[in-house]
């Protein structure tokens, strides 16, 4: 899974960087196999030579080791510029800890990869008419769903025993500082700046209510162009489907809230097979922070689908490994700076989403009813990306 030792010009690639690459577990290999394949073909035309090991994370990591990650693995998480994740888990496993699930969970804490993007809008417009909800109140939506990844209710001193259970929801200044800080580093990325919604539940929870006190405060002191929105995270899940382009700009919650409400952002796009995601140890871009960089000028972070290991459809070489090749696009912005080639892996996605009415070859897998396969979805997107490296 490397690139070429020399370019087709003889001459030693740039050194590109080190990238854990851990599949997981069903669909996650299959479609894991895919995005390399496309990173590959970068690597080959530009040169670029990226250092890739692979590992076990999940299930996989359980039945060989007894556990769902090795000391051995976070370290070498620690090591790298980016970790490219599959998903863990399925029911062989079931949810006694450790289980595979649990594997994923430590390696963010142990990355302290705290920020969780993940970006809700049509890969393609012939995507619209596989959406569940009308044309005409979903058309348009575009917004970044920034996740905590790294505390809440997800994390902290658990009691599980025979009848009770509790998973403390706590949340401190420095975590919510920081991923606040995220959603406005993004939203000044574009000009005029984005809008940008704090999602909580402060009518009840006491976490909440210290969430959007200090979000205020980082926003009125370090972002005072953006003037922050606050948003009940039930009410969300509502307006998600009646007003969804009502959230355009960024969207920024505690770890659960944002697990549950960035789901549905599979139902309001079509499949959640299409979407991709970036856990981040800092902010991205050129930003005056010193926060999470990697050995090439780029962020430390994880990528990896919304989706889980989906056991109902693994083996089967049905799975869509769009999502997959996304946070491959992902990984290539945030963390190794190849803007050029992120935008060409989506336009690719995007042609062969397309349809041929749009000069697009619409090709559809099983999620959106179609026939395709895991590999020749890939294979499409594989040829846009040589086609569109080499023209653009
Ligand atoms: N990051 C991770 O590793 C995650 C792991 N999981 C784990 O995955 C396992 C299955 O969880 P589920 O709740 O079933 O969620 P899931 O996301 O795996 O699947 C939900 C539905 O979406 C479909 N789907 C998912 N990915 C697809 C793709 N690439 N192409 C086409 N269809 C796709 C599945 O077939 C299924 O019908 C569980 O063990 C869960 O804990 C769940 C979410 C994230
Ligand atoms: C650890 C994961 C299984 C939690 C999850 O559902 C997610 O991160 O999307
Ligand atoms: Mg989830």
């Amino acid at each position: 899974m490397t690139a070429p030792e020399t370019n087709a010009d003889g001459t030693t690639p740039a050194s590109g960087g080190k990238i854990l690459v851990l599949p997981g577990d069903h669909v996650g290999p299959e479609v894991v196999t895919e995005a390399i394949k496309v990173l590959n073909i970068i690597a080959e035309e530009t040169g670029r030579k990226f250092e890739l090991e692979v590992d076990l994370c999940g299930g996989c990591s359980l039945d060989k080791h007894g556990d769902s990650v090795t000391e051995e693995v976070l370290q070498k998480c620690l090591n790298v510029d980016a970790v490219f994740f599959g998903s863990a888990g399925g029911p062989e496993w079931g949810t006694a800890q450790p289980n595979p699930e649990s594997g994923l969970l430590r390696i963010r804490d142990r990355m302290q990869i705290f920020a969780n993007l993940r970006p809700c809008k049509f890969a393609s417009k012939a995507l619209l008419a596989y959406s569940p909800i009308k044309t005409e109140v979903v058309k348009g939506v575009d917004f970044m769903f920034i996740r905590e990844n790294c505390g809440g209710a997800y994390y902290g001193k658990k009691i599980e025993e025979a009848d009770y259970g509790c998973d403390p929801w706590e949340y401190s200044r420095p975590e919510i500082e920081r991923v606040v800080r995220v959603a406005g580093a993004l939203a000044m990325q574009h000009d005029p700046p984005l809008q940008v919604y704090s999602v909580d539940k402060a009518n009840v929870l006491a976490n909440s209510r210290v969430w959007r006190r200090i979000a205020t405060e980082v926003f009125e002191k370090e972002f005072p162009k953006i003037q922050l929105k606050h948003q009940l995270a039930d009410s969300l899940a509502l307006l998600f489907i009646t007003k969804p382009t009502a959230f355009n700009g960024v969207l920024v919650s505690d770890n659960t809230f944002g697990d549950i409400l960035s789901d549905e952002s599979g139902g309001l796009t079509g499949s959640l097979g299409l979407l991709p995601s970036a856990s981040l140890a800092g902010p991205p871009g050129n930003v005056d922070s010193k926060l999470g960089r990697n050995s090439v000028g780029g962020v430390v972070g994880l990528y990896e689908p919304v989706h889980g290991s989906a056991p109902d459809i693994s083996g089967k070489g049905l799975a869509n490994p769009t999502g997959q090749i996304l946070s491959l696009a992902m990984m290539l912005r945030y963390s190794f700076n190849m803007h050029r080639e992120a935008n060409i892996i989506e336009k690719a996605v995007e042609r062969c989403l397309d349809t041929r009415e749009d000069g697009g070859l619409e090709i559809r897998t099983g999620d959106l009813g179609g026939k395709a396969g895991t590999v020749e979805m890939s294979e499409a997107i594989q040829g846009e990306v040589r086609r569109l490296l080499k023209t653009t």
